[in-house]
């Protein structure tokens, strides 16, 4: 159970501190500085001492403290080997002792773990406790966050590359830098890439007979525990992979859907990945239960429908369908919401793009707001409406429109989360015009803004006029900002972090907020 300083549960789980971890975005304290407020209470039978991976987890997330309750097995006469102090018979369930777990300033052995009787345990102030550790901290000279890359338990990860004849040299190359960033941004480390050239995907093993055993000598040498695939396998070749290889196997949409998974922060976002994640996983559902409890937690195993991929299928079909309806309601609210403004007439506008293309940083450059922006893929999931108030250069008058961020695209979005997420991408297509960020610095630019526009055309019509903004100019070389500039005429050229092109981007967003003047707009997306 993990509880913050006012005592309130934030989460029960089943499992390990290790297997249970929050995630950087749930922790309340952002601070890396100080300790994260949150304490975690876990309740044992084995009458030891938290070990390795469990110590680590503490470290990871910055916890108050980690405190250790060991109960008397059911039904066990007294355990007299118990290292805990309290020492008198336990009957079946009882707490027979305590270990207080929390952080030290000592970067060797970041941890002080103390065996307390419960007695005692329950007399403590935690308040006190914190506020004298914090001052260790202090007076030592650093912050708690220097623990935080200790951990050993993140998944180290061998990458495969499968190239085959439908794939360019570039798009292959594209696609593998690509799953590097997302296997990072679900918090993993990429130890190495290994490629295989084959016309198309072995049917059983994707790459060949060779190939698996070499991936399994190599993820052995390397200490790899995670193998993941640039492309999306079947249930049956993952189960063949995992049983040949004795390691976890991924494909690239679990990964996808592991990043959102811990990403989730509010319950429409959190509704929506568990529908993705049981629409992905149910037809592949059949043998793989047996195989992941064997290989541990970690991507492709998080999310709130993990603990229900092991039950009957029916089940969770039965979920999915209360999912559905539950998303249909976030549809029919937030299009609700939408009428409302409609009513109010101020014109919305959308922020689409590529994933990590700088459009919740606009949205905050803009509404001078602070909605979570990062270096990593997938940072948002979750809309945020801003008003906007731009001064017209012609008129002087004041015009106010409503600008949304929303979840970033990627190449081949997968569908399960295009239909979980319908209520979230709706807010694109239903906007009375849609700004189109393109990240300029990004080396494969190009075939980002072509995989946006696959997956806008996937949706229903957008109502509105599309505007391509090209963002981060301020690490383009000169030479290929002239280039841009020459094939899309018509786009506006900016640099959200930096506050370059906003003036004009804002004279053209005026015209949205006169509709006489959307014509002016509508000419993007026919540049070659
Ligand atoms: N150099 C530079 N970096 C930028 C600029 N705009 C955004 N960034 C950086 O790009 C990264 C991604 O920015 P976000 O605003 O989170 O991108 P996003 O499009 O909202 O991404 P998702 O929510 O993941 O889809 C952050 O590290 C930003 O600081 C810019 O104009 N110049
Ligand atoms: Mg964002």
């Amino acid at each position: 159970m993990y509880l913050n300083r006012r005592g309130q549960v934030l989460r029960v789980a089943v499992g390990t501190p290790a297997q249970t971890q929050l995630s950087e975005q749930e922790l309340p304290r952002h601070s890396a500085e100080r300790l994260s407020g949150v304490r975690c209470l876990a309740t044992q039978l084995k009458a030891t001492p938290p070990d390795g991976a469990n110590l680590t987890a503490i470290a990871r997330q910055r916890l108050d403290a980690l405190i250790t309750l060991i109960c008397a097995p059911t039904d066990s006469k007294s355990n007299s080997k118990s290292k805990g102090a309290i020492a008198k018979n336990g009957t079946s369930g009882e707490i027979q002792s305590t270990y207080l777990v929390h952080l030290v300033p000592d970067l060797d052995q970041p941890w002080e773990i103390s065996p307390l009787p419960l007695a005692e345990l329950i007399e403590e102030d935690f308040g006190d406790l914190v506020d004298d550790w914090e001052k260790e901290f202090h007076a030592a000279g650093y912050g708690a966050f220097q623990f935080e890359e200790k951990g050993d338990d993140q998944d180290k990860i061998l990458l495969v590359g499968l190239m085959t004849d439908d794939l360019s040299p570039q798009r292959f190359q594209d696609g593998l830098e690509e799953l590097v960033r997302l296997a990072e941004s679900a918090g993993g480390t990429v130890l190495e890439t290994m490629i295989q050239k084959r016309s198309q995907p072995h049917p059983q093993t994707v790459v060949g007979q060779g190939k698996v055993d070499e991936i399994a000598q190599q993820a052995q040498a390397i200490g790899a525990n995670l193998v993941v695939f640039d492309r999306d396998i079947s249930a049956s070749q993952i189960r063949n992979l995992e049983a040949q290889m004795n390691l976890r196997v991924v494909d690239r949409t679990e990964l996808i859907l592991d990043i959102f998974a811990q990403r989730a922060q509010s319950q429409a976002g959190k509704l929506q990945v568990e529908l993705a994640q049981l629409e992905y996983m149910l037809p592949r559902l059949r043998g793989r239960g047996q195989a992941m409890s064997r290989l541990g937690g970690g991507i492709g195993t998080r999310g709130p429908g993990e603990t229900k991929l092991e039950t009957e299928r029916r089940t969770i079909q039965r979920r999915i369908n209360q999912l559905q309806q539950e998303v249909n309601q976030l549809q029919a609210h937030r299009s609700r919401l939408r009428q409302q403004r409609q009513h109010n007439e101020i014109p919305t506008v959308a922020l689409a793009g590529y994933t990590n293309a700088g459009k919740s940083t606009l949205l905050n450059t803009l509404t001078h707001s602070e909605v979570y922006t990062a270096d990593q893929l997938f940072a948002t999931l979750d809309p945020t409406t801003r008003r906007l108030t731009i001064t017209d250069a012609e008129t002087q008058s004041q015009r106010s429109l409503l600008l949304t961020d929303t979840v970033g695209f990627i190449h081949e979005l997968p569908p399960p989360l295009m239909d979980a997420f319908r209520a979230t991408l709706e807010e694109v297509t239903e906007a009375d015009a849609v700004l189109h960020v393109v990240d300029l610095s990004h080396p494969a630019w190009e075939s980002h803004i072509q995989s946006v526009q696959e997956v806008l055309a996937d949706l229903p019509t957008i109502s509105g006029p599309t505007l391509l903004v090209f963002n981060k100019v301020d690490q383009v070389e000169s030479e290929a900002l002239g280039a841009a500039q020459q094939t899309y005429p018509d786009a506006v050229f900016i640099s959200a972090t930096r506050g370059l092109g906003l003036a004009t981007l804002k004279q053209r967003l005026v015209h949205i907020a006169t509709p006489a003047a959307d014509a002016k707009m509508n000419t993007e997306f026919s540049a070659p």
